[in-house]
């Protein structure tokens, strides 16, 4: 198969996967004349110590199940196949790997993950391997993320470009709040990824 030339990734917890983070991807592809996007479930992700993480298995095939429809993305078990933390740079490494320098990665990620960019492991590194997309709902107050941006750019020479996204004020979040409390969570997130959660008894 030929190689793709422009490739988006959308790194996440997707725990569960919901409509705003399919919407994200699939603006992204297109505004950015992407080839396809791959969701990467996080494996063991360091940053969300605050609530149990449910087990990778369940998140990979929720996002399996999630983007079936769609022709252009594609799921990956890159990180949930690696022991201990995972970090954004050794999957990005990965990537680079995989499709070699020829081709161009976009990290798509959310405005807010995007505050805390400089944080990451090896930002240095991270910056240098894709460039970054972050999305942003209409309304989204955008002046502390513009000074962030130049900060970026300034530190690294690393250009971050903003998407506007249809507003989705879903997270994966609430949709755990609305299980445990008995709230319907209909057309948040697929059809057959409420099933397979009531199935496995998730999030109760
Ligand atoms: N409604 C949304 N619209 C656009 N991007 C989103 C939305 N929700 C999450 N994202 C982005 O998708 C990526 C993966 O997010 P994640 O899996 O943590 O989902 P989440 O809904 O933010 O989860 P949680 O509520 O558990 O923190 C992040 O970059 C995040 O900023
Ligand atoms: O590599 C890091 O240090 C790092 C720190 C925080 C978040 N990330 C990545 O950012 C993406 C979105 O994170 P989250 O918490 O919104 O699911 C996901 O792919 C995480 O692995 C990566």
């Amino acid at each position: 198969m030929e190689k793709p030339n422009r490739v988006g990734i959308m790194g996440g917890t997707f725990d569960p996967i919901h409509f705003g983070h399919l919407v994200t991807a699939e603006e992204a592809r297109i505004n950015f004349k992407l080839d396809k996007v791959v969701f990467v479930p996080a494996g063991n992700p360091p940053h969300k110590k605050n609530y149990k993480v449910s087990d990778a298995e369940h998140r990979y095939l929720m996002t399996a199940l999630a983007i079936n429809s769609n022709p252009y993305f594609e799921v990956s078990r890159i990180e949930i196949e690696r022991s201990g933390y995972t970090y954004t740079v050794d999957t990005l490494r990965q990537f680079v790997d995989i499709y070699g320098r020829d081709t161009s990665l976009f990290f798509i990620t959310g405005a807010d993950a995007v505050l805390d960019i400089l944080t990451w492991k090896d930002v240095k590194d991270v910056l240098s391997y894709c460039n970054f997309i972050a999305a942003t709902r209409p309304g989204y107050p955008v002046n502390r993320l513009k000074e962030k941006l130049a900060e970026i750019k300034e530190l690294y020479g690393t250009h971050v470009y903003l998407l506007e996204v249809t507003a989705m004020a879903i997270s994966s979040t609430e949709i755990r709040r609305r299980i445990k409390e008995g709230i319907s969570i209909k057309y948040l997130i697929p059809e057959n990824v409420e099933a397979y959660i009531i199935k496995n008894g998730l999030y109760r």
